[in-house]
């Protein structure tokens, strides 16, 4: 069998975090663990800041990126991806009743992830909103509880979870779904001269869709209630 490397940034529960041991868990490790059995492969995992991802993957320190990453148009100028696998809105989050709307928020300093397209929703369409980059969500989320940051946007799957563990913290506004920015849900993403293997993970993900492997790993992560 062949080891097949991913790439990931293990910042961002549930997709992926460093857990208790020091070993990277989350929703995609055990999806990409369950593609490679479906393969008959090894999985192998890289962690690394998420704006370095596609460039890691292009000197092919790795041969897929998982890392909860939204399939847009801007980045399949770099790269291929798979089928989606999750389907992704983004919220902004805050000190609880504090703020009503996005409307509040101006000249307010709002936290994400260098390479997001959090980072470039917020920048382009509220210029009047200082935003403001982290290497990781998890600085991120540590300066909004100290109060260093007002908000932080971020994937709503993600941020929810955020907020059942930190009852000081609310949504502020509505959910946003802007497909321009945050595209078309969550894939893999690989070398566009890969097509071997992008196949061969788009039939992986179909077959353990069909066997209800996928759904499993799915509510283990994100639980109904
Ligand atoms: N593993 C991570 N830190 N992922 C951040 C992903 C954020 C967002 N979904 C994007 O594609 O830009």
């Amino acid at each position: 069998a062949d080891t097949i490397r991913f790439g990931t940034s293990a910042t961002y529960p549930p997709f992926e975090s460093i857990g208790a041991d020091n070993q990277i868990i989350g929703f995609d490790i055990d999806l990409a663990n369950a593609l490679c059995k479906q393969m008959e492969e090894t999985c192998t995992f890289t962690n690394q800041p998420f704006d370095g991802l596609i460039p890691a993957l292009k000197f092919r320190r790795f041969d897929v990126i998982i890392s909860g990453m939204d399939i847009t148009e801007e980045r399949s100028k770099q790269v291929t991806f798979t089928q989606p696998y999750y389907a992704n809105t983004a919220m902004i989050i805050g000190p609880k009743g504090k703020f009503s709307s996005v409307a509040d928020l101006k000249g307010k300093r709002v936290g994400l992830e260098n390479g997001t397209t959090h980072q470039k929703y917020l920048m382009e369409k509220h210029p009047e909103i200082t935003t403001v980059g982290y290497d990781s969500y998890q600085n991120a989320i540590l300066d909004l509880k100290s109060g260093r940051l007002d908000g932080l946007l971020g994937d709503t799957a993600v941020l929810n979870g955020w907020l059942k563990s930190n009852p000081n913290l609310g949504e502020v506004g509505e959910v946003i779904k802007d497909p321009q920015y945050f595209g078309t849900g969550v894939g893999m993403a690989v070398r566009p001269d890969n097509t071997a293997l992008l196949s061969r993970l788009n039939a992986a993900l179909e077959g353990i869709k069909a066997n209800g492997e996928f759904q499993k790993i799915n509510d283990k992560w994100f639980p109904a209630h």
